[in-house]
């Protein structure tokens, strides 16, 4: 083997700059693997990190989910003592109890608050929902329907003037004969015949704000506040005075009581006795009219019908072969149409079909000219209307 005395000089000083070179490339590549790893490394602790945050949320939905939920309800009545009367989602009432933490004040009647389910006490408070009144409630300051818009019910209309219009316009003519306007009048008949325009109609004539509630609501979508409704429309219409108030769908908190008491049919009940004390309790000083309609007069519980109640019945009936011919001239009268279509012929093959299937037929009949990119409606485009609602109807 050879010895470092065997090299020269020159050899030794050769081989030491080699070696210089070699190590200089193995700590560069040392350096450079080792970067690499803190940089994994810093990539790592990120992630973890993240999980970390991750689990600490997952666990809080654990958590929450393990808590027992909470009861919701509204406030009915305030006592003393800390004690709070409360209506539940389906009408059951309840006299509970609440903490020194809640302030009496904030427990006013129609107020929502949540309920430990164990004992019933009062945990929470939220505020009484205003938005909600006004999402039940559809108000138009100044409906634009005139008694022009609607075809062929001319004896309805006569007996609308007189028993809405009048006690709004002149309620001194009552006053002088002595006798009470009527209070409420009950417009009954198949769907889409026209009771909501009358209505309108009645509101536009007497510059009155138009308030509509949709009693079926009531069942289904503002269960537990239909009598809280009911009492804010009555105050709302006396501030806004004069005032039409129209309920429709009344047979879905107005129908014969068949016995039971429970849940919802109680709520229904609660809904239909706040509606006959508001009434009952109404000053009929002519400048609120109550219009109520209803596709089911059959099942009306009589209460309603009483005298100083819904005192008056209107028929709405389909529209007969003359007032088709009207409802159909109304509904074209901004259309560009052929002069040559004869609406006698054309409300004479619509008979059953309604006012609003009508103005169906009238809007479908538009849109087969638009399909055939014509620029005015033909006779053709009718009858294919009429095919399509009348086949339309069938299936429904
Ligand atoms: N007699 C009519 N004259 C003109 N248009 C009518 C007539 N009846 C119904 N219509 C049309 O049909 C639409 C629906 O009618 P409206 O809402 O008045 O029916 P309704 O009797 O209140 O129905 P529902 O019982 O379903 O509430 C109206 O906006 C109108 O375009």
């Amino acid at each position: 083997m050879e010895s470092v005395d065997d090299f020269t000089k020159e050899e030794l000083l050769e081989t030491i700059e080699l070696l210089k070179d070699e190590n200089e490339k193995t700590v560069d590549e040392l350096m450079e693997k080792l970067r690499s790893i803190e940089g994994e490394q810093f990539k790592t602790s990120i992630s973890n990190r993240q999980m970390e945050g991750k689990i600490r949320e997952l666990k809080g939905e654990i958590n929450s989910f393990k808590k027992t939920p909470l009861i919701l309800a509204t406030v009915t009545e305030v006592f003393d003592d800390k004690q709070v009367g409360i209506q539940g989602a389906v009408g059951h009432e309840f006299l509970v109890t609440y903490p020194g933490s809640i302030k009496k004040e904030s427990l006013v009647p129609g107020a929502r608050v949540a309920l430990n389910q164990k004992n019933l006490g009062v945990v929470r408070v939220f505020p009484p929902k205003k938005d909600r009144n006004v999402a039940a409630m559809e108000i138009d300051e100044k409906p634009e329907t005139t008694y022009d818009d609607i075809g062929g019910l001319d004896p309805q209309i006569t007996e609308v003037k007189e028993t809405v219009e009048l006690p709004i316009k002149n309620p001194e003519i009552f006053k002088e004969i002595g006798i009470d306007p009527p209070k409420g009048i009950l417009l009954y008949g198949p769907p889409g015949t026209g009771k909501t325009l009358l209505a309108k109609a009645v509101a536009n004539e007497t510059n009155a704000t138009f308030i509509k509630i949709v009693a079926s609501e009531f069942v289904n979508k503002y269960l537990g506040e239909g009598s809280r409704i009911v009492r804010d429309v009555f105050e709302l219409a006396k501030e806004k005075s004069p005032a039409i108030i129209f309920i429709d769908e009344i047979d879905a908190i107005g129908t014969k009581r068949v016995g039971s008491s429970e849940g919802a049919d109680r709520e229904v009940q609660r809904t239909l006795m706040q509606l006959l004390a508001e009434l009952d309790g109404f000053e009929s000083r002519g400048d609120v009219g109550i219009v109520a309609a209803t596709n089911r007069p059959d099942i009306l519980d009589e209460a309603l019908l009483r005298p100083g109640r819904f005192d008056r019945a209107i028929a709405v009936p389909n529209p007969v072969k003359e007032s088709r011919q009207k409802i159909l001239e109304i509904h074209t009268a901004k259309m560009k149409i052929d002069e040559d279509i004869d609406f006698d012929e054309i409300s004479e093959v619509t008979e059953g079909l309604s006012g609003a299937d009508l103005k169906a037929v009238c809007t479908e009949a538009g849109m087969f000219a638009i399909r055939a990119e014509r620029k005015q409606v033909i006779a053709k485009d009718f009858l294919d209307a009429i095919d399509k609602i009348m086949s339309d109807i069938k299936i429904s």
